[in-house]
């Protein structure tokens, strides 16, 4: 564990050691999405792994061309030879039902033929392309191939023959964090910025004066939207304040987004140069749709195809093209697509080589004149946003900021912080570490630190950057916002009371919203639309839990890589009955379905409870891993754990438990057996008799339950 919080001065992290320990937990991470992918592909058929979402068969190279940074881009379609026009539905011409996404790494390569071929990634990567999907269409998805991957005479995109893609670990993203910790690792003493001292507690911050709002530089903020709660307009001054770092604790529903706008307007009124990154893109793009209605000059990286299409006006490659040197770098690309085009024509050798000697040659160009065009414009910009990874791009080679900020950083990896912060004078970091940190495979990993002084502890890829701070300073460096916007008072307190110290305030116009006073459309008022928070208890032993792994024997159905990789995971049947049941009587008093979310922290149990889908078009039903940052009208929690032996497993985890409870505006329902569950841990038996003594608390009725 890292330092105790606050006590006096911080125990400085020897950092080189903390960049050791990170390469190592990041290897270990790797190792195990590699293994998992290989686990996968080679004990599965193609068709199977299809199903599963992770690879896509038979397909033909029907087209090239030259995609952005010059990288050949080659379209895959359907093989007119294995679908017969329409049948199952599908015309010739559409892709069927797959799990690639755009942005993820995958392999083009032939397609064995037959099933019984014994596949390995590793084979697979040796003989066929590597890439990024950059498109994904009905009838085509686009690959953009790493660096000359193809081959001259196309062998190792199935030479004209039939291919399939599989999806591979990300280790794009490992490289840019193994390079930044490499870097860091390597920085001599000297090297080492006040900023960097700082966050390895080798210093302390900067001290910022007290009162801030009755501060004579920053009691007196013009505030673009003076709607702000105090507890928002004191983050942003202390952000604004502080030197070197500043925490934005955000619990769930109070405006940590809203409250960044509002800094980042600021810090443009100040003159100040900033980078905003986040850990995904739609993290990135949540920011930049709600500041373009400011006004503000802003530039977004990150590939055009992986950006929301509200966002692609301040792309930096559409921004490049309007631009008057784009339109040079527009000439040598028509000329390459030209010469992409020309190679699939030809089919002598000696031909093709003087094709690729010549694409070589503008590729060279093309890049060069990119690049220059790239770097003026972002020379130019004062409000760049990227991708914690694409902050690590050229395109910002020897850029400096004033200020970093760092949105959703209790879900970033610290790896990952460090890309845009190696080169930052002060960070500003939003977040909120009670809720889920970043989804980790190598769990199990864990490597010993070591303090400057000698003390050791334990350390793994799930504390956060966000974590480690505040262990390491304490309280000082964060400000929390503290009126939330989203839930029923009600349906708050619980987790205000036990894991944000009672402060959270839930705001007037929230407070006391129940389902029956939805205004959109009309809500009968019955007994489940006038509570806001009921609870469900199955206890009794009548419901116990399954593992995934006895369904599996008694199901002839496909595996879904949630049942593969879930093979451990719990469902209770029973309890998928009450959900049933509790969404009927939401849906017969009006509530629509869009507004209903069930969550369950168990994949086996989403599984169990698919058919809700269809009997209530436009439910969402998710693991609460996936539905963090969410929020919904009415949620269904289905707790699934019933055993003699109160094992809980991984819902003993607070922050999972957060996460699930605090994704409802007006309804909260908990299907649980609170013996079971109670024995897990001592939050969730304070949970468990919160519950008891403040939700409608209900029995199920098992006479009427459809088995
Ligand atoms: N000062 C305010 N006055 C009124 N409404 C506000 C205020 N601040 C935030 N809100 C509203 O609260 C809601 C949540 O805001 P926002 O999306 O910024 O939250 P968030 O904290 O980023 O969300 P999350 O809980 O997912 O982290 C939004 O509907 C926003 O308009």
């Amino acid at each position: 564990m890292a330092p105790k919080p606050g006590n006096g001065e911080p125990s400085p992290v020897d950092i080189p050691t903390f960049a050791q320990t990170q390469l190592d937990l990041l290897a270990a991470e790797l190792a195990a999405e590699i293994a998992e992918t290989s686990t996968l592909v080679s004990a599965h058929s193609p068709s199977a792994l299809q199903r599963a979402g992770v690879a896509l068969t038979n397909l033909v190279v029907s087209a090239q061309r030259t995609g952005l940074g010059g990288k050949t881009v080659v379209e895959l379609g359907p093989d007119s030879a294995t679908t017969t026009g329409g049948a199952g539905g599908l015309s010739s011409d559409e892709l069927p039902e797959h799990g690639i996404r755009t942005g993820d790494i995958v392999v083009v390569s032939e397609q064995p033929a037959g099933s019984a071929k014994k596949r390995e990634v590793r084979e697979m990567e040796k003989r066929g392309a590597k890439g990024v999907v950059v498109k994904v269409g009905r009838g085509v998805i686009s690959v953009a191939l790493d660096e000359e991957q193809e081959k001259e005479d196309g062998s190792n995109l199935g030479g004209g023959g039939r291919v399939w893609i599989v999806k591979l670990a990300d280790d794009v993203t490992y490289k840019r964090m193994n390079g930044t910790m490499e870097k860091l690792k390597k920085m001599s003493d000297s090297e080492y910025s006040v900023f960097i001292r700082v966050l390895f507690g080798q210093g302390s911050p900067s001290p910022v004066p007290k009162d801030l709002g009755s501060d004579p530089e920053w009691g007196k903020i013009e505030w673009v939207d003076p709607s702000l709660n105090e507890s928002q307009k004191d983050a942003i001054r202390f952000a604004l304040a502080s030197r070197e770092i500043a925490l934005i604790h955000g619990p769930p529903g109070t405006g940590k987004t809203h409250t960044l706008i509002e800094l980042i307007l600021q810090m443009i009124k100040r003159g100040l140069r900033i980078l905003v990154c986040g850990p995904s893109n739609i993290s990135v793009d949540n920011i930049v749709e709600r500041l373009a209605p400011h006004k503000v000059p802003i530039i977004r990286l990150g590939h055009p195809a992986r950006l929301l299409p509200s966002v692609l006006n301040h792309s930096l490659d559409v921004l490049t093209r309007a631009s008057e040197a784009g339109a040079i770098v527009k000439d040598v690309r028509a000329e390459m697509d030209a010469k992409q085009a020309s190679i699939r024509k030809t089919k002598s050798g000696k031909e093709r080589r003087v094709i690729y000697a010549d694409l070589k040659e503008l590729r060279k160009e093309y890049r060069e004149r990119e690049r220059k065009c790239v770097s003026n414009l972002v020379a130019g910009s004062k409000v760049v946003l990227a991708t914690l990874h694409g902050a690590g791009g050229f395109q910002l080679r020897n850029q400096e900021f004033d200020v970093v900020i760092i949105d959703e950083a209790s879900q970033a990896l610290e790896a990952q912080c460090w890309v845009p912060l190696l080169s930052a004078k002060k960070a500003v970091c939003a977040g909120d570490h009670l809720q889920l940190p970043p989804t980790i495979k190598s769990l199990n990993s864990k490597s010993k630190t070591k303090s400057k002084d000698g003390k050791s502890g334990d350390a793994t890829l799930e504390t956060t950057l966000f974590d480690r701070l505040l262990a390491l300073h304490g309280p000082s460096i964060k400000r929390m916002l503290t009126t939330q916007y989203r839930m029923h008072e009600k349906i708050m307190r619980f987790p205000s009371d036990e894991l944000y110290e009672g402060k959270l305030i839930a705001a007037e116009a929230v407070k006391e919203r129940l389902l029956k006073d939805i205004k959109d459309y009309e809500v009968q008022d019955t007994d489940e639309t006038s509570e806001p928070l009921i609870f469900i208890d199955t206890q009794g032993g009548y419901f116990p839990e399954r593992e995934e792994d006895d369904q599996k024997q008694d199901s002839a159905k496909a595996p879904t890589k949630k049942s593969i990789l879930h093979a451990d995971s719990k469902s209770n049947e029973m309890e998928a009955a009450l959900v049933k049941q509790h969404v009927q009587k939401l849906v017969d008093a009006g509530v629509r379905p869009e507004d209903i979310a069930v969550v369950t922290p168990y994949n086996a149990q989403l599984v169990i409870l698919a058919p809700l889908k269809e009997l209530f078009p436009g439910i969402e039903l998710g693991s609460v891993d996936g539905f963090q940052g969410r929020e919904k009208e009415a949620v269904i929690v289905t707790l699934v754990r019933s055993n003699s032996e109160g094992e809980v497993g991984f819902l003993g985890e607070k922050r999972r438990l957060n996460v699930a409870m605090t994704r409802p505006k007006r309804s909260l329902t908990v299907i649980g057996d609170s013996e079971t569950v109670k024995r897990g841990s001592k939050f969730l038996s304070r949970w468990m008799t919160f519950l008891e003594d403040n939700a409608d608390l209900r029995y199920p009725d098992l006479a009427s339950l459809e088995r």
